[in-house]
């Protein structure tokens, strides 16, 4: 049926691709249309399906991702950040809603996103997953009850082919927490220790990093006062929660006004 809304897998051979293209194929209110990967990998070329092992799913996997949007009315991207930015682009050019769950992602790439996002609707978050966004929601409100007598100290571990860390579900964390004590994440974080660091600064919000295995994603929020200690925590066993998480936000974005949505907008926790 034409009028569900066709989606394009970028990354299409990775963790999260592998997982998106096999829930979009079989989704009822949306068609798998296109999947791209970059030049040279082997997936070039051949039937998506076939490609991960199974039937035919009627989508050649291509390394032209302006060919691949042209009939797109979503991207879900999950790659790298100088692939997504590059995708930004292109999804605006195609007026594609641009689902971005790539991590990693820096200043200069978040401001080529900002410009895509006046043509196109784009939805970013670092984590999809409707647990982690609602402990963002509940990360604000304890810090922002809590105050700075508590320190704030943010644990994540995830498998051992990540490559950037914190997390991005670990900064949106901070960020969240930074907010509900109405100060700039970027003026208080402790992202990473060694050596003689001396003692711990007041109001200050840490982050550690573990990699290992095939962890999917924990995350650990520390609010340790005096006496006692608050844990939020949320762990991820399975891709599939980032992924649904992804096609109900490329869904979401189709009637909306180009501009930059979080889940926390998908989801109606703002
Ligand atoms: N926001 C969220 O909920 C989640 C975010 N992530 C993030 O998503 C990203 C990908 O994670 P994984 O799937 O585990 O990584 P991965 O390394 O398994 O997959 C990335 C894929 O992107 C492809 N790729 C890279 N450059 C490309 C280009 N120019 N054109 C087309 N394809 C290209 C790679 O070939 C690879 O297949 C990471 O930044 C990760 O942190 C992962 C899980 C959940
Ligand atoms: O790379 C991953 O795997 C994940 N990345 C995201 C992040 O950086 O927080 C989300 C999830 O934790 C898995």
């Amino acid at each position: 049926m034409q009028d569900r809304p066709g989606l394009v897998v970028t990354g299409v051979s990775g963790r999260m691709g592998r997982v998106l293209a096999g829930l979009i194929a079989a989704d009822p209110g949306a068609r798998l249309v296109g999947a791209v990967e970059r030049a040279g990998h082997p997936w070039v070329g051949l039937d998506l399906g076939e490609a991960m092992g199974g039937a035919a799913l009627g989508v050649v996997v291509t390394d032209d991702p302006l060919e691949a949007f042209a009939t797109a009315q979503g991207v879900i991207d999950f790659t790298s950040p100088d692939a997504t930015v590059e995708f930004a682009g292109l999804a605006a050019q195609a007026r594609a809603v641009h689902v971005i769950g790539t991590t990693g992602l820096e200043a200069g790439h978040l401001a080529r996103i900002a410009a895509a996002a006046r043509h196109a609707p784009i939805v970013r978050a670092g984590n999809m997953s409707l647990g982690v966004n609602l402990l963002v929601a509940l990360t604000r409100k304890v810090a922002e009850a809590l105050g700075e007598d508590w320190d704030v100290e943010i644990v994540e571990a995830h498998h051992r082919m990540k490559v950037d860390a914190p997390s991005g579900t670990a900064l949106m964390l901070g960020e969240a927490a930074a907010e509900g004590r109405g100060v700039a994440l970027d003026a208080v974080a402790d992202r990473g220790r060694d050596g003689i660091t001396g003692a711990r600064g007041a109001g200050r919000i840490g982050f550690a990093s573990v990699r290992g295995g095939d962890i999917v994603g924990e995350h650990d929020v520390i609010f340790a006062g005096e006496g006692e200690r608050v844990v939020l925590r949320h762990v991820a066993t399975d891709r599939a929660i980032f992924a649904r998480g992804a096609i109900r936000a490329a869904l979401w974005g189709q009637d909306k006004v180009p501009g930059e949505y979080t889940m926390l907008d998908v989801l109606g926790l703002v």
